[in-house]
């Protein structure tokens, strides 16, 4: 039976360390979102990504992480120009280090972000819609703004296949392992592709 996860990827990412993550979940069916979340950061942690530059938020469901994706992204943009600015205006290197504007610390623009979210089945049609809208809003984000969106959405027919993906349960995988390991390896190479650099 083949592997229901990706392969390994073929190189380690020095740059983890440098690199800061965000991560948008849902709030519907808590128990597997939870354990996501949670298998996502322990996958960046153990990257090199610090935990200061891992942002977490969330909104009320699946419907809403297009918007809270997109708007993270461009709070973390705005953010950065304003720490760029901030440095712009230090007076001079005599400055004590109390004199850092707050926007000094660890700010900048996302390089990856993970949206998390868990559609189970109902008995209605709710479900094909918020899925097919999410999934489809998702990927124009990313390629809108260049910053790698992972998909962190899983379309259940059952609970038991939610929790399966979670990590809860006998033989279950918790996707949130490899979204947190394509976070880093996307923001990784995308910062390299956005330098002119190509593997040789
Ligand atoms: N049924 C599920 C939902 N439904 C809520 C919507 O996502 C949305 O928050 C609401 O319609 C208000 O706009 N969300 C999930 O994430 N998972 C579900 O199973
Ligand atoms: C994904 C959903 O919106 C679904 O869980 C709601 O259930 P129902 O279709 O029975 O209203």
């Amino acid at each position: 039976m083949l592997e229901k996860r990706p392969a390994a990827a073929p190189t380690s990412f020095p740059l983890a360390s440098t690199l800061r993550i965000g991560i948008v979940h849902a709030r519907w069916n808590t128990e597997c979102i939870d354990a996501l979340v949670k298998g996502s950061v322990d996958s960046l942690l153990k990257s090199g990504v610090k935990k200061e530059n891992i942002h977490i938020e969330s909104v009320p469901g699946s419907w809403e992480l297009p918007h809270g994706t997109s708007r993270m992204i461009a709070a973390s943009q705005i953010q950065a120009s304003s720490a760029a600015t901030d440095l712009m205006g230090a007076t001079s290197l005599l400055d004590g280090e109390d004199s850092k504007p707050e926007s000094q610390t660890s700010s900048g623009p996302l390089d990856a972000i993970i949206s998390i979210g868990v559609l189970i089945k109902g008995s209605t049609m709710h479900f094909e819609y918020i899925s097919e809208a999410c999934v489809h809003g998702l990927m124009r984000i990313g390629l809108d703004t260049n910053v790698p969106v992972i998909l962190g959405v899983l379309t259940a027919l059952t609970e038991e296949q939610a929790k399966q993906r979670s990590g809860i349960g006998a033989n279950a995988h918790n996707h949130g392992e490899d979204w947190g390991a394509a976070a880093v390896e996307m923001a990784s190479k995308t910062k390299g592709w956005a330098e002119g650099k190509l593997a040789k």
